[in-house]
């Protein structure tokens, strides 16, 4: 694991997901004297992990630079930023809805800039980051934003930005829809009088354990007819999930809503 690491890590920003992020890294072997965050509270954020409240007048060579704020703070960043970058400077962005034009127009120093999509579960190691850079960026470049990302999870890169915000809205935002589905499940079954704790263990174990099974094995919905015995209760349940696509649509639509979110972002509201 330790090729991956960049000589140096500068953070801007380091809050619920850069800080899963850094924590896996740290987890794999990075040296916590290779990071400096920056964040304007100043918040420690690991033993030995340098955090500022400024930014330093220059960026130790071969710096990879991470931005992690929130996207709407990418002028106020770039202007105090942009002027540190320098052509051996690999800028990864994991701002939703942040073109890679528009950040190359923002660090136009920087030797190479990638995006990338992580998810909240690369703090176990067990997230997924999609990636994202076009022909301008060099091989080079690619090569250590992918290792650098290869302990969080499952990298997919993307071959067009075009899908960027669809990605997003299904691995980036995914986490917080199952995490309303393992909620909802246990609600629901609070609902047909199961006792609340017991009801939200036992949604939380099943979740847990099918999603196991489903990694590990084939197709979902081959395994949802072995829990469907013909004539039996799951049958019935899954007949009110396929009624209309009506599960199908409501993901759809949620997908959707998220992505048309990323796009307008993207035009600047
Ligand atoms: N949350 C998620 O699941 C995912 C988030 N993202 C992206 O990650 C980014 C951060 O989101 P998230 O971690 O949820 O947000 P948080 O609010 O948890 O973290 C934001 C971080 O930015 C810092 N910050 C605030 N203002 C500035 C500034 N002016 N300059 C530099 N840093 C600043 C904050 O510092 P301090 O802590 O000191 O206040 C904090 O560390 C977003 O761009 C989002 O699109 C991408 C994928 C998934
Ligand atoms: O909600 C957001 O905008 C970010 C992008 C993916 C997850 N969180």
């Amino acid at each position: 694991m330790a090729t991956g690491w960049p000589p140096h890590l500068f953070l801007v920003g380091c809050g619920n997901m850069a800080g899963q992020m850094l924590h896996r890294w740290l987890a794999c072997g990075l040296d916590p004297d290779r990071v400096t965050i920056l964040r304007p509270s100043g918040r420690p954020v690991a033993d030995g992990v340098r955090v500022v409240t400024a930014y330093p007048d220059a960026l130790p060579q071969g710096t990879t630079v991470m931005l992690g704020m929130k996207p709407h703070q990418i002028a106020d960043v770039a202007e105090q930023l942009a002027p540190l970058c320098t052509t051996d400077t690999v800028m990864l962005s994991i701002l939703a809805g942040t073109t890679l034009a528009d950040l190359r127009a923002r660090f136009p120093s920087a030797r190479d800039v990638v995006r990338a999509m992580p998810n909240l579960p690369v703090g176990i190691g067990q997230g997924v980051v999609a990636l994202y850079t076009d022909e301008q960026a060099s091989s080079a470049g690619r090569t250590e934003a992918g290792a650098l990302m290869a302990p969080l999870g499952l990298c997919e890169w993307i071959a067009d930005e075009a899908l960027f915000n669809r990605v997003t809205a299904l691995s980036g935002c995914g986490p917080a829809f199952l995490f309303r589905f393992i909620d909802a499940l246990a609600r629901a079954g609070e609902a047909i009088g199961i006792p609340p704790e017991q009801a939200a263990r036992m949604a939380m174990a099943t979740v847990q354990g099918a999603a196991t099974m489903a990694a590990a094995q084939e197709n979902p919905a081959t395994l949802a007819d072995q829990v469907a015995s013909p004539g039996g209760m799951t049958r019935e349940g899954l007949n009110v999930l396929d009624a209309d696509d009506r599960l199908l649509t409501l993901l759809t639509d949620t997908l959707e809503a998220a992505r048309d979110r990323g796009e307008a972002m993207a035009r600047g509201h």
